[in-house]
């Protein structure tokens, strides 16, 4: 699994923080933005409804109300108040005829007479029928001079909802003398009522008076019943239209209402407030739901871009400062970015670069001296016994490959625990010390002197047969008996050489230079012995 730097993870914990209060902030004020839409556009589309439905009533019945006022007046060419008269009758009957042929939406068109008479086209009224005691021609009578308001009733035969306009009948003295009344189907208001709206399935239409009693539902048991609720809510003083919320028996509505006043009638237009709210939780759920994944793919996407910026580059340089005091020859090839941060990681890649390669050289010095001290006599700064050892065996693997001759040289001083005796153990040292120097200044460069251990020393000499050995142990000689020492004078060596052949390995010429060295000690000292 991929490993997240403790950055990027800081980065991540950064921006999703920051994502998250800014997901709530405007998660709260998208929901409470999208409520109050919703609950406006529900109470715009039940206005609309309204609107339209008491237009259509408006428009259904201001025909049918015309049709009253022009029949009861003298324009029409009828004196109600002849209505005894055959001929008067005939006209009135004729009229109404007319009428019921050029408006459709007329049931029945009729009058009736203060004489309890009634004029009608095709309807025969039962015996004793007096049109003065009927409803119709009461509410006609209680209206006066105006038209009655819209009562609805059922029709006792066909079982039709009907509604019933009238207004009185006068005479030239403005007394009254009947009333015309027209029945018209509200077929057409009932269907306008009960259309239904497909976002709010819950939205229905219905009319009742300005006492709260319904007049046509779409639930037809209801006419003629008391809606308590709603009417206790409506405003007393009566505005032309506006929108209330109630509760309807434990169900919370939301409604709007418009008056027809020349009908007397309120058309309320309601829906269930839960069947507003559920489009809009359901908005407001899947506006929330994009928000939240709109914000964490953003969060994602910034913490990648942050981390392709920032960490990548530190993470390159971290590599890249790894591999350089690895020592690693090819470096990684990323390209840092041109930015503060690649500068400054380009900046610290030099630095580490100057900074190893100052320590190398540093190194290289410490193990220069180092080796330098390993190889060297403390006393007498020449070779020591391991420079020698290393020296011989160089020497040995040449002569194997390239046969090419070497000789070794041993000596020893003679007597010289007598020096350190006689003058003292510093005084020996300082022998030791000028007389590794006399030696040193005698043979050549490519000779390499060394002391073997005490007062023995060993020179090596790479080209150097036994003939030519011989005649530097004889330099040798003749500078120590040339040198004085300040307190002692002179010292003697005594002397072993051997050239390097074939049949001798590393350790075999060493015996055989020690053996001869000692001869030349047993033969009486300060001299050379080579065979
Ligand atoms: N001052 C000093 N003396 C040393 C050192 N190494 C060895 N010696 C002395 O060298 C002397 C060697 O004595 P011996 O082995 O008896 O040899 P010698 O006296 O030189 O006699 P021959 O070799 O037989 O001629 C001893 O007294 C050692 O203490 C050193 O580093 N400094």
């Amino acid at each position: 699994m991929k490993q997240f730097s403790k950055l990027q993870r800081q980065i991540f914990a950064i921006t999703t923080t920051l994502a998250l209060i800014t997901i709530v902030i405007i998660s709260v004020c998208i929901a409470s933005l999208l409520y109050t839409q919703g609950i406006d556009n529900a109470e715009s589309v039940l206005r609309n409804k309204n609107r339209s439905v008491t237009t259509l009533i408006d428009g259904y019945v201001a025909p049918l109300r015309k049709a009253v006022e022009y029949t009861g007046s003298f324009a029409s060419g009828v004196d109600h108040s002849r209505f005894r008269e055959q001929e008067t009758q005939e006209k009135i009957l004729s009229l109404f005829e007319v009428l019921q042929n050029t408006i459709p939406n007329i049931h029945y068109i009729f009058s009736g007479y203060e004489n309890g008479a009634l004029l009608i086209n095709d309807y025969t009224p039962p015996a004793g029928f007096n049109a003065v005691i009927r409803p119709w021609y009461q509410a006609a009578i209680t209206s006066h001079p105006l038209i009655s308001d819209g009562i609805p009733y059922q029709d006792i035969n066909s079982k039709k909802w009907l509604v019933s306009f009238g207004k009185t009948l006068l005479d030239g003295d403005n007394n009254i003398v009947g009333v015309i009344s027209i029945d018209a189907g509200m077929d057409a208001i009932v269907k306008a009522l009960a259309i239904r709206d497909e976002k709010y399935p819950t939205i229905y239409n219905f009319v009742m008076d300005t006492e709260g009693k319904i007049l046509i539902h779409p639930d037809e048991t209801l006419p003629d019943t008391l809606h308590q609720e709603i009417f206790s809510h409506i405003p007393e003083k009566m505005n032309a239209s506006g929108s209330l919320s109630y509760d309807d028996g434990g169900q919370k509505k939301l409604a709007h209402f418009n008056r027809i006043d020349e009908l007397g009638w309120i058309v309320v237009t309601e829906v269930n407030l839960s069947d507003v709210r559920q489009p809009i939780l359901e908005t407001i759920t899947s506006t929330l739901l994009m928000i939240v994944l709109g914000s964490l793919f953003t969060t994602w996407l910034m913490s990648y871009i942050l981390s392709r910026h920032l960490i990548l580059p530190l993470k390159k340089l971290q590599n890249r400062v790894q591999e350089i005091t690895e020592g690693k020859d090819e470096l990684d090839k990323y390209v840092f970015p041109n930015n503060e941060i690649g500068k400054i990681s380009e900046a610290i890649e030099k630095l580490t670069e100057k900074a190893l390669i100052q320590k190398n050289i540093e190194l290289k010095d410490t193990n220069a001296l180092l080796s330098t001290i390993s190889h060297t006599d403390q006393l007498t700064s020449i070779a020591n016994r391991r420079k020698m050892m290393e020296v011989l065996y160089a020497e040995v693997s040449r002569f194997q490959r390239k046969h090419r001759p070497f000789s070794v040289l041993m000596f020893d001083i003679d007597h010289f625990k007598r020096v350190n005796d006689t003058f003292g153990h510093e005084v020996g040292d300082q022998v030791l010390i000028e007389l590794a120097q006399v030696v040193k200044a005698t043979i050549r460069n490519t000779d390499t002197l060394g002391r073997w251990g005490g007062e023995e020393f060993v020179i090596v000499c790479p080209n150097t047969d036994q003939k030519m050995a011989l005649n530097i142990a004889e330099k040798i000689f003749s500078a120590i008996h040339s040198y004085t020492f300040p307190l002692q004078g002179n010292v003697t060596v005594s002397l072993g050489l051997s050239e390097f052949t074939a049949k001798h390995s590393l350790e075999s010429i060493l015996v055989e230079v020690d053996q001869k060295m000692y001869r030349a000690k047993q033969a009486g000292r300060n001299q050379i012995q080579f065979r």
